[in-house]
């Protein structure tokens, strides 16, 4: 764990000084503010309905197995923030899609996403990159189906 986020840590510290660390709950929260603290970043949490107390923005997204939502602080972030999102894990992409769509309806630009696994096979590295996002990803895994 200590090592993942020391790597994530210093390749973001090699990119350039990002102003925010934005992490996906809810394993994100794992990673995020370890990362910002590390390069000197504020961070900001994106959350599922209803667990933040102030006005909020919302985004609904697909994922695998369903549907789902995140919200955002109105405030949280500032236009003209340049960000990289942080999660534990892409697979559809659906997720950090969300997140991104989040930010830039209030101005912020999303630079970078990053996570620990990804989960070649259902391509979100490819959703990702045709919004002309880079993903950075530790580890790649194949997770057998359930029969
Ligand atoms: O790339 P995607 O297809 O969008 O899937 C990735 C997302 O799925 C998992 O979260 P989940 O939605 O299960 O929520 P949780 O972290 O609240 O358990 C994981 O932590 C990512 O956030
Ligand atoms: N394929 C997958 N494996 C593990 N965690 C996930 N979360 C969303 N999709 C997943």
């Amino acid at each position: 764990m200590l090592l993942n986020l020391r790597v994530i840590s210093f390749h973001f510290f090699n990119l350039c000084a990002y102003m925010l660390v934005v992490y996906l709950w809810a394993r994100g929260f794992i990673f995020g503010p370890s990362i910002a603290l590390a390069i000197g970043a504020k961070f900001v949490p994106l959350r599922k309905p209803k667990k933040l107390p102030g006005e909020v923005i919302s985004e609904k997204y697909v994922l695998e197995y369903g549907s789902d939502c995140l919200e955002m602080h109105v405030g949280a972030v500032t236009s003209g923030d340049r960000a990289i999102v942080v999660d534990d894990l892409i697979a559809t992409g659906g997720t950090f899609c969300a997140a991104m769509n989040l930010l830039e309806r209030a101005g912020t630009e999303v630079v970078e996403c990053a996570c620990v696994i990804e989960v070649p096979e259902l391509k979100g590295r490819e959703r990702l990159e045709s919004r002309g996002k880079p993903l950075y990803a530790l580890v790649e895994s194949q997770f057998e189906r359930r029969s």
